[in-house]
């Protein structure tokens, strides 16, 4: 990547200046073996690295929880009190599941998420008068997230699941119902006498802007109050809360290490300070390497704007419930009138009906220190597409009355049922694989010959992509073995059967 050499220095000024701020604020500690480091050569933006080998259990720098900008520090909350007192808004967004308002980007009652683009906005517009300018100013003003595409790029998404993901059109409506009039109706704090105001378009661009960055550098601060003993498998802290129902904060310095599958690092949560401790010996040049949890690289993208090879073990494929359908459809054929009432059937219970399935692997978590101890494996379909497969024998079994004698064999015989239900899916796979417009071979000769895609965002799009592929691929391989296994045992049944017979003949 070639980098002017103006936006260069500034950007080297800029890692200089929020290292002296952190460094100044009582209570922080940064250790002298590391360093910020400029990793944009590999559009990484800035990272932190080892400047000697670092033992394990080595802090290596402390962040003081006043530093923080959160609900807790950000002057805002003493502003406009009644804008941040949830219990008093339409919709309690502390912990309840079913509050239905929690997902209602229309409504104009706040959430943890919206309350930080708040106080993002109002440190930005303070300009010199933040305390936290330093840290704002290495904050990225341009993201590589799906929501900042064209049209044109997001087509090379092609039928990944991700495309509906993106979101644009829900985080305009959030922007327009609780980000803007709370800006308007406080406008004298917003833009002190002498501020120059902003126009609707240029304060929803930067509401996108902070929403983008809690998305990709916020931290969630309720659930980490306690510090890990035993490194953190089966912990869900690093399932970030982005949907706006705990406390998130702009945490400076922690959120500028980078991350991936493997790592070597962990933020802990202490009652005054966050600490990030080394996990394992890092050795003199490697990049300190925080995790952001077990996503697949569509979430990582879609969070995050990047991927990377180690991640695509947590890659998933979605297979709508519809392509399963269709061809139990042709494989039962029912009287007119009849099919529909096995639709009906099957989602007369709407909590019990999926739409769609997951395809994934079989990833164990990484250890506490940062490694697997074992690769991914396709060995499994949802237990659920298995459960809703009967229950759409049932159905077709009560609707025709047992007429139809296939699906009531298939119910009574597992290895049958089994058998119909692998081929079924089977060929569900292939549908699916065919809604994209390239082929997994495609994609990787794409990836794979020098020169072909220059411009980052396909290169991330082309592989997410084919990470779906590869699944279905692997996916269609162990169904293709699961099959012969079953049929294998039915013939050797049948063998075993007609040599009895000629036993006893
Ligand atoms: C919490 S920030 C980390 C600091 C960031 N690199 C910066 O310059 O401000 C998260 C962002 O860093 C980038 N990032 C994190 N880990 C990365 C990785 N392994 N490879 C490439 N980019 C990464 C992504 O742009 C992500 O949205």
């Amino acid at each position: 990547m070639e980098i002017d050499s103006d936006v260069d220095s500034r950007f080297l000024d800029g890692s200089h200046q929020f290292l002296d701020w952190f460094r100044s604020l009582p209570g922080a500690t940064f250790h002298q073996d590391i360093a910020i480091e400029d990793l944009r050569g590999r559009s990484a933006g800035r990272g932190i690295v080892a400047k000697a080998d670092i033992e394990p259990d080595t802090v290596l720098f402390t962040i003081p929880r006043t530093s923080i900008l959160c609900a807790a520090t950000s002057p805002l909350k003493n502003l406009i009190p009644d804008v941040f007192d949830l219990d008093n808004q339409d919709a309690d967004f502390s912990d309840d599941d079913d509050n239905e308002k929690e997902d209602d980007s229309s409504s104009p009652s706040q959430n943890s998420w919206t309350l930080l683009i708040l106080m993002m906005i109002y440190e930005h517009l303070r300009g010199d008068a933040s305390p936290w300018k330093p840290y704002l100013d290495i904050l990225p003003a341009t993201f590589n997230t799906p929501m900042f595409w064209t049209d044109s790029e997001l087509s090379e998404l092609q039928a990944s699941a991700l495309v509906a993901k993106v979101g644009k059109a829900d985080a305009d409506m959030m922007i327009a119902s609780k980000i803007l009039p709370v800006i308007r109706a406080h406008s004298s704090i917003f833009f002190p006498s002498g501020a120059s105001s902003l126009n609707d378009d240029q304060l929803t661009q930067l509401a996108h802007r902070m929403g983008s960055t809690i998305m990709a550098y916020a931290f969630d601060l309720e659930q980490d109050i306690e510090i890990p003993e035993e490194g953190i498998e089966n912990d869900d802290e690093w399932e970030e809360d982005r949907e706006g129902k705990t406390m998130l904060g702009m945490v400076p310095m922690a959120d500028i290490l980078n991350a991936d599958a493997e790592f070597n690092a962990h933020i802990n949560h202490g009652a005054d300070v966050l600490e990030a401790v080394s996990l394992r010996p890092i050795k003199a040049g490697e990049e300190i390497l925080n995790f952001y949890g077990p996503l697949s690289n569509a979430e990582l993208l879609r969070r995050y704007g990047y991927v990377t090879e180690k991640h695509a073990r947590w890659d998933v494929v979605e297979l709508p419930w519809d392509l399963v359908e269709q061809l139990l459809k042709e494989r039962f054929p029912l009287r007119e009138g009849e099919w529909e009432k096995v639709q009906e059937r099957l989602r007369s219970d709407d909590d019990e009906f999926e739409e769609g399935f997951v395809l994934e692997r079989s990833s164990p978590d990484p250890l506490w220190t940062g490694h697997f101890d074992g690769p991914a494996v396709f060995d499994h379909l949802p237990e659920e597409l298995t459960e809703q497969f009967k229950l759409c024998l049932k159905a077709i079994k009560k609707v025709t009355e047992g007429r139809n004698i296939l699906a009531a064999r298939a119910l009574d015989d597992k290895g049958l049922r089994k058998e119909i239900f692998f081929e079924t899916v089977l060929k569900a796979i292939l549908t699916r694989e065919s809604q994209y417009s390239t082929k997994l071979q495609e994609d990787e000769q794409l990836l794979n010959t020098p020169g072909q895609i220059t411009d980052e965002r396909q290169r991330m799009a082309v592989w997410m992509r084919r990470g779906e592929k590869q699944i279905l691929k692997e996916a269609q391989t162990w169904i293709r073995q699961e099959l012969e296994t079953i049929r294998n045992k039915a013939s050797q049944q049948e063998d075993d059967g007609r040599a009895a017979k000629r036993r006893r003949a």
